[in-house]
């Protein structure tokens, strides 16, 4: 063999051989490919199969659910402990349809959810079992999404305070049950349950604050627990809990908004952390945590005066400490005011605040991904494409749709100009409140039933 063909055959050793691409790179590659051939095709077809391409397909989605409502009432085993986070899921989706069920199915889950009821306090993921905070959230927000006196008047507000009261910790956390682990979910589902049923009090949010913060990580999203890695799902959960204490203005939030507008990446929509997949139910756990952020502008640009007054501070007294050896100190959040407003307000007012009319994410881009590559069009919603449809990410994509399309309207619940919403105008679901993610209609109908006539 000649010298030439011998090089073209065998590389010199010396040559670096072909990165091995990681398990993450190659997930990350085929979603990436999957996506891009979806939005390739689009972009290719004619105009009017676009519209059709980009329909949200109510009816589809609507037999969907109701499919997922007759096996709920049919098809479980006493063991299942998740059938109140489904009756969420559907019943919520519905609602983001603007479409109802008829009154006996209303009514079976009304009596279903009552079952769930513990005497003590706090609802089971089914009759019988032990109440749990999280199951807790999914069966008042499905009560409230139903609506009726009834519905309403179903849920005991006095042993669910004791029940919340319970799973409270020293430290300022909640646990999930008794005996249960000790997370930023719990101290989410309980505060929120707390505040929408207008049981929220000074007891409930001691010490809360300072387990949230001690949540936010390096990165500057929340995590989970003390230490562990930041998380769409958390940081909602963190950011809207300490929302509803009033006490947002303790956490870092330029850096909080900084993690979470990095997380939407090139195929749209939003992943759950660094270097992970993207995922359509992070379009509210993530679009949710911005929708909230949007509100929390006079805050954040305090924080960002007070760190750039902070950089002044100590570049001065670096200088004096070299020329004189003395140093001083100043603190982030000492000058910022804590929530001077009623908790038992807050909620009710953060949807009427101004917000930031410019989105700090790209609204148009991530319901592209919701209905290019989440939505099926034999009905429901998913992760990513090549996964199956389910009731979960039919919810939180829904919901996800629902921020983006209301993302500039002034008002809550105004109408948002038709260029907002990405499709076919009748793409528009009904408006959420975003701390609670429940309908803002349905929200406003159990303030008034908490408030006014039934005080705790
Ligand atoms: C109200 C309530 C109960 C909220 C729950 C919030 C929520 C969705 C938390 C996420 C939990 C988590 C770490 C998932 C990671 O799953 P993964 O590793 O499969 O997904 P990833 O790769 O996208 O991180
Ligand atoms: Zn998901």
């Amino acid at each position: 063999m000649s010298d030439l063909s011998e090089k073209e055959t065998n590389p010199p050793a010396t040559e670096a051989a072909p990165p091995c691409p990681t398990v993450t790179q190659r997930d990350q590659w085929m979603v990436e490919s999957q996506v891009f051939q979806i939005y390739h095709l689009f972009a290719t077809i004619p105009p009017n199969a676009q519209t059709l391409m980009m329909e949200l397909q109510r009816e589809n989605h609507m037999q969907f659910l109701s499919k997922g409502l007759r096996h709920l009432s049919s098809a479980f085993s006493v063991l299942d402990s998740n059938r109140p986070w489904l009756c969420y899921w559907i019943f919520h989706s519905i609602a983001l349809l603007g479409e109802s069920v008829e009154d006996e199915l209303e009514d079976n889950t009304i009596e279903f959810l009552s079952r769930c009821q513990d005497p003590d306090g706090g609802y089971a993921g089914g009759p019988g079992q032990m109440p749990h905070i999280a199951t807790t959230y999914a069966a008042v927000n499905t009560l409230i999404t139903l609506g009726s006196q009834k519905s309403l008047a179903s849920i005991n507000r006095d042993k669910l305070h004791g029940f919340l009261r319970r799973m409270k910790q020293s430290n300022g956390g909640f646990r999930m049950h008794d005996d249960g682990e000790i997370d930023i979910r719990a101290c989410y589902t309980a505060i929120s349950v707390a505040s929408i049923l207008n049981i929220l009090d000074d007891e409930l949010i001691q010490n809360v604050g300072d387990y949230i913060l001690s949540c936010q990580t390096y990165e500057g999203g929340i995590g989970g627990e003390p230490g562990s890695e930041a998380h769409g799902g958390y940081t909602f959960c963190g950011l809207a809990a300490m929302i509803l204490i009033g006490e947002a203005n303790r956490l870092d939030l330029p850096r909080l908004i900084d993690w979470v507008v990095f997380r939407q990446g090139k195929e749209c929509g939003f992943q759950g952390r660094t270097n992970k997949l993207v995922d359509g139910c992070y379009s509210f756990w993530q679009g949710g945590a911005v929708a909230l952020l949007q509100r929390l502008y006079s805050i954040v640009d305090k924080q960002m005066e007070e760190t750039s007054q902070i950089f002044t501070i100590s570049t001065v007294s670096e200088d004096k400490e070299s020329l004189d050896g003395t140093s001083s100190h100043a603190t982030r959040h000492g000058t910022i005011e804590s929530g001077s407003t009623d908790i038992k307000s807050i909620a009710y007012k953060f949807i009427n605040e101004w917000r930031a009319q410019e989105p700090l994410f790209h609204s148009i881009a991530l319901q592209q991904y919701i209905l290019l590559c989440a939505q099926e069009q034999e009905g429901g919603l998913r992760d990513k494409p090549g996964k199956r449809r389910d009731h979960y990410h039919t919810c939180y994509c829904l919901s996800g749709l629902s921020l983006c399309q209301y993302s500039l309207s002034k008002h809550p619940d105004s109408p948002p100009l038709p260029k907002v919403v990405l499709g076919p105008y009748s793409n528009l679901l009904e408006p959420i409140h975003p701390l609670f993610n429940v309908v803002l209609e349905r929200y406003r109908e159990a303030h008034e039933f908490f408030t006014e006539s039934h005080d705790h």
